[in-house]
Order: structure tokens, then C-alpha cells, then sequence
């Protein structure tokens, strides 16, 4: 079967501006596409999707996640040795790393985070209006996680400048990558610092790397980059979870008058809203041997673009996809990718997207956008920039 050619470029600014209006396109136009303006094949059904995921042996991640191919092009940084490894490496780091981001961990954290939600969430009803973007999601995390890390107090603000730049270098070396690396090497340079042994202080889950270090789980120079994946994949995304929480949230009040009811339903709330709309928007995978996938051949070397969002929202596999319903079963759902390499801070995130929920529900009687959400664009993230809210008290 001659696999559907598409000149839609999912990384130029049309479709970066508004993925939602192109996903029927890719989804329709059958189970694997052929994607001219970035040479790679491209899925978007969810039955794909999660079996290329799944199929971790065929669509590697060692070759790059993005649209590079490690095995030709030099990676933007030293390649992850989480994200961007696969088997036998990726079992080590991955177990190692699993290890101290335990559920024993997050319950001990619970308490502390709890009450930082419970604090901000207070003053932000006390001030009626706000920008749900810099006064809550860009806050709330940077009060929580980079002293469960524990980084060096100096320089922390930087994280969310660092973190753009390396889910823009996923995408093609187009404008938004250019534009969003400018005046950025005093990020790169502190991230870079900030994982240093010397630089982490004891307790946090940075020191606790550099003890499985001692331990001889993992070599020093790995112990550094597998802290630099805290920091790589820890902030950004769940700043742009919150935001995408609250505007989910504020913009269907009989669901968020739901929540206020049923307090209970704060955890899936949260999971809600990452299927309707995942910070992380694509990954690719790369073939490492020839491959058939529906009928279609994928031949070794290939890239192939996965679009979760689109997955998230595939009538193929959902019952009405658009709608942000708190009443429906949200498992299986590809926000936090499948299979092995499904995000290592996906309780991380849980913890912190269900705690404001929470919050919200508790302390918050209404919730309305004041103005239409700004989006800040990303080769690979769906962000916003602000996010004007107007709340009342519960
Ligand atoms: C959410 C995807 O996970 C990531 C993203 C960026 C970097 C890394 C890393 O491991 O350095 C992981």
C-alpha cells in the first residue's frame, strides 16, 4: 500500500500555533503518513502510537527522539541516558532512577508540597485576578522541586529558560529553535553547573544520584547528566501541565463545579486534562531495522513522528475526545508516553497537578478566563505564556 505523502509541516508556525486544527488531517489520512516537509514518517492514530511506543526494539530512541538521527547528525547536547537510550543502558539508569523517585518519596514529600499549594492557592483568591501562568504554574513547581532536587539556591529562574530550549531541539533547527536559544547560554551554563556533585546539596534526589554513583550504579560523569535530566524534563513540563489544569478547568465550569463537589476527583482532573491537552505534544522514534507497520514498510533509518496529542484524542479509541470530561476513563492514555520509557516523573507530575486541583477545589468557588490564553511556542510543547483567570472564593 503507497503510504499518503502530506505537505502539512508539524513544526511551522500554523500548526505549532494551533495542533488541533491539523490532528484530523493526520489521523485521517490513514494509520501512517509520509510527511514531505520533514522527511519522516508521521502516526497520529492511537492504536499506532502506542505500538511503536510499545515496540521499543524497533523504534529505538538511541538514534535520537527528535527529528536528528544521532547515527548521522551530532546531538544538540550529550545525549540523555534516560530519554535517549535504550536497553541494556536504559535498564541501569532507568532502574537506578526509579529508585529515588519512589512513591515512598512522593509520600513524603506529600505534606510540604501540600501546604505550598494550599499557601499560593490562598493569596491568588485573596487577589481575585491573575495570570495563571507566572503567578501559579510557573510558580508552584519552582517552590517544590528544585529543593526536592536540591539545587544551589542561586540562578534557580534559569531552569525555565533552560528547559525550552531542549524541547525546541527536538524539532528542526527552524525559527522557533533559533529564536528560542537566543541569550539562552547563561542557562545552559548554570544547568550544566548546577549538576555538579558539588553543587547539590545532601538529601536531595541530585546528591542521591551521585551515592548510586559511589554505590557503582553509574559512573560520575553519568551521575551529572542523569541530574541534567531532572532539570531537562522536571520544570517545563509540569509548569505547562498546571496551565493546561487551569485551562482546562476555567473553561468548562460545570466540570470544574464537578470537582468542587467531588474533591476526590483532583487526581483526575489532573490525568484529564494531560489526555485532552499533553504538554508534550510529539517524540520521534527511529527505525532500526526494516519495519511494517498497517501495511506500510518503514525502512531502517527511518524517523517516525509520533503525535501523542493527536492519540489523545483519536475517536478511534475515545468516546467524544474533544469533550474534558472528569467522568471518564482516562488509563492508557499517552500524555506520559508507554511502554519503557514512559516518563520516570509521571508521580512527580500526578503529585503536583492533583495538589493545586485540589486546592482549586477547595478554596475556589468560580474560575473564568479574563482573556484569551497566550501561547508561547515550542517545536515539541503546547505552552502557554499567560493565562488571565479571574477567581471567586468557595
Ligand atoms: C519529558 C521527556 O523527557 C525528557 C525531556 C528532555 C530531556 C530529558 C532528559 O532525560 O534529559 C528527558
Amino acid at each position: 500500500m503507497s503510504v499518503p505523502s502530506l505537505q502539512i509541516n508539524p513544526f511551522g508556525p500554523e500548526f505549532l500555533a494551533d495542533p488541533y486544527a491539523h490532528h484530523d488531517l493526520l489521523r485521517d489520512a490513514g494509520p501512517v503518513v509520509w510527511l514531505e516537509s520533514v522527511q519522516a514518517y508521521g502516526m497520529a492514530r492511537f492504536a499506532e502510537v502506542q505500538a511503536t511506543l510499545r515496540d521499543h526494539e524497533t523504534f529505538i530512541s538511541s538514534r535520537g527522539v527528535g527529528l536528528a538521527d544521532f547515527a548521522t547528525e551530532e546531538p544538540f547536547r550529550p545525549p540523555s541516558l534516560l530519554l535517549e537510550a535504550d536497553p541494556p543502558i536504559h535498564d541501569r539508569t532507568r532502574g537506578l532512577m526509579n529508585r529515588i523517585v519512589s512513591l515512598r518519596a512522593l509520600k513524603e514529600l506529600r505534606p510540604k508540597w501540600e501546604a505550598e499549594a494550599g499557601t499560593l492557592i490562598d493569596q491568588l483568591v485573596g487577589a481575585r485576578s491573575f495570570d495563571a501562568v507566572g503567578d501559579l504554574a510557573e510558580i508552584f513547581p519552582m517552590r517544590v522541586f528544585p529543593d526536592t532536587i536540591g539545587l544551589r539556591d542561586d540562578g534557580r529562574e534559569l531552569l525555565l529558560d533552560y528547559a525550552s530550549i531542549v524541547f525546541n531541539a527536538f524539532g528542526p533547527r527552524n525559527s522557533v529553535f533559533h529564536e528560542g536559544n537566543r541569550g539562552k547560554e547563561q542557562a545552559i551554563a548554570w544547568v550544566a553547573d548546577a549538576c555538579k556533585r558539588e553543587n547539590l546539596k545532601p538529601g536531595g534526589w541530585g546528591m542521591a544520584v551521585f551515592e548510586a554513583a559511589d554505590a557503582g550504579e553509574c559512573t560520575e560523569a553519568e551521575a551529572e547528566r542523569l541530574v541534567r535530566s531532572f532539570l531537562s524534563a522536571g520544570v517545563d513540563t509540569t509548569v505547562n501541565g498546571i496551565a493546561h489544569l487551569v485551562l482546562a478547568l476555567a473553561s468548562h465550569p460545570a466540570q470544574f463545579e464537578q470537582l468542587r463537589l467531588k474533591p476526590r476527583l483532583a487526581p483526575k482532573a489532573f490525568e484529564e486534562s494531560l489526555r485532552w491537552d499533553p504538554t508534550v505534544q510529539t517524540f520521534f522514534r527511529t527505525a532500526a531495522r526494516d519495519a511494517e507497520v498497517a501495511g506500510t514498510r518503514i525502512p531502517e533509518g527511518a524517523k517516525v513522528l509520533l503525535f501523542l496529542a493527536a492519540a489523545n484524542r483519536d475517536p478511534r479509541h475515545w468516546d467524544r475526545p474533544e469533550e474534558f470530561d472528569l467522568g471518564r476513563q482516562t488509563s492508557g492514555h499517552v500524555g506520559f508516553g508507554f511502554g519503557i520509557h514512559q516518563c520516570l516523573g509521571q508521580m512527580v507530575a500526578r503529585l503536583e497537578g492533583e495538589l493545586i486541583a485540589a486546592a482549586l477545589a477547595a478554596k475556589v468557588g468560580s474560575i473564568a478566563l479574563k482573556g484569551a490564553p497566550v501561547r508561547r511556542i515550542n517545536n515539541t510543547l503546547h505552552a502557554i505564556g499567560s493565562l488571565p483567570v479571574e477567581v471567586e472564593p468557595a
